[in-house]
């Protein structure tokens, strides 16, 4: 059996001191995640997307329950090993690219290498093995401002992986990517996926995007509320994953 790359285990999290109005914004969730899985995260504006996101991510304190990476449980580490831990172990792919602009997309690449001590004479191959992955080694000279929306969030992609992280965290990577990037990028995303075993968490609104997953956890109310598997087209995907949002929109729901 696969090793599980992220294992979340009675998730909560509640905003708010003991004294103040508290907000249960993630309620007993529990989940793993097996190595080389490709995994959807969905729901309605205010489920607690985000909120599940950023505790993986290690950006936000669970109340309680504990998230596993890669066998390491975050949920006990300090601050200073924390921040060791995110930039060796994960990746994140945002809807703003981030890119600095006056950083050449090799620069660009560069970063997490460079932030981590890598030796200069690693940092090439690097670089150059995750560029080609990403079809985007003709332009790492140029700069930012002179490369197209998909270009950047290929580029952005690239700077994820480079420092070979466990996990990649997706948050609406394709969200302000018109219709022909967005399919390159999700192509772009299951290639790294299916040919080089990247594990990926995508949170995501767009059911198109989501179709390109294995997998959708459907998040309602801060709980876990359901979740399909792909099982043949990624046509027929799409329509199971349209079919469980519209019973979000049904109040008859149970
Ligand atoms: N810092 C905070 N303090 C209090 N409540 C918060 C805080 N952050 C989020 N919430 C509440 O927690 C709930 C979950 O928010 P979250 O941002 O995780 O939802 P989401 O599913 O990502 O929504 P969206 O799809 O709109 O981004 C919401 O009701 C939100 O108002």
């Amino acid at each position: 059996m696969k090793q599980s790359v992220l294992d979340v285990h009675q998730l909560n999290k509640i905003y708010g001191k003991k004294s103040e109005k508290q907000f249960h914004a993630l309620n007993s969730v529990s989940f793993a995640m097996a190595e080389g899985e490709f995994v959807g995260v969905m729901g309605p504006s205010g489920a607690g997307k985000t909120t599940l996101l950023n505790v993986i991510s290690t950006l936000d304190t669970a109340t309680n329950g504990s998230v596993k990476i890669a066998g390491t449980d975050i949920t006990a580490m300090k601050q200073g090993q924390l921040a060791d831990f995110r930039s060796s172990q994960l990746g994140f792919i945002f809807q703003d690219f981030n890119l600095l602009e006056n950083l050449t997309v090799y620069e660009n690449i560069a970063l997490p290498l460079s932030l981590q001590s890598v030796a200069v004479r690693n940092i090439k191959p690097a670089v150059e093995s995750v560029a080609t992955k990403l079809g985007i080694e003709a332009i790492l000279n140029k700069y930012p401002v002179t490369i197209s929306g998909g270009q950047k969030q290929r580029v952005a992609a690239a700077r994820a992986l480079v420092h070979e992280p466990a996990l990649i965290l997706a948050d609406e990577p394709t969200g302000a990517l018109d219709s022909k990037n967005a399919r390159s990028l999700m192509e772009t995303m299951v290639h790294l996926n299916e040919n080089h075993g990247t594990s990926i968490m995508l949170v995501t609104h767009d059911p198109l995007s989501a179709s390109y997953c294995e997998r959708i956890l459907f998040i309602q109310d801060g709980k876990l509320y359901k979740e399909i598997h792909r099982n043949s087209t990624r046509s027929a995907f799409h329509q199971d994953i349209l079919d469980v949002l519209a019973q979000f929109a049904s109040p008859d729901m149970d």
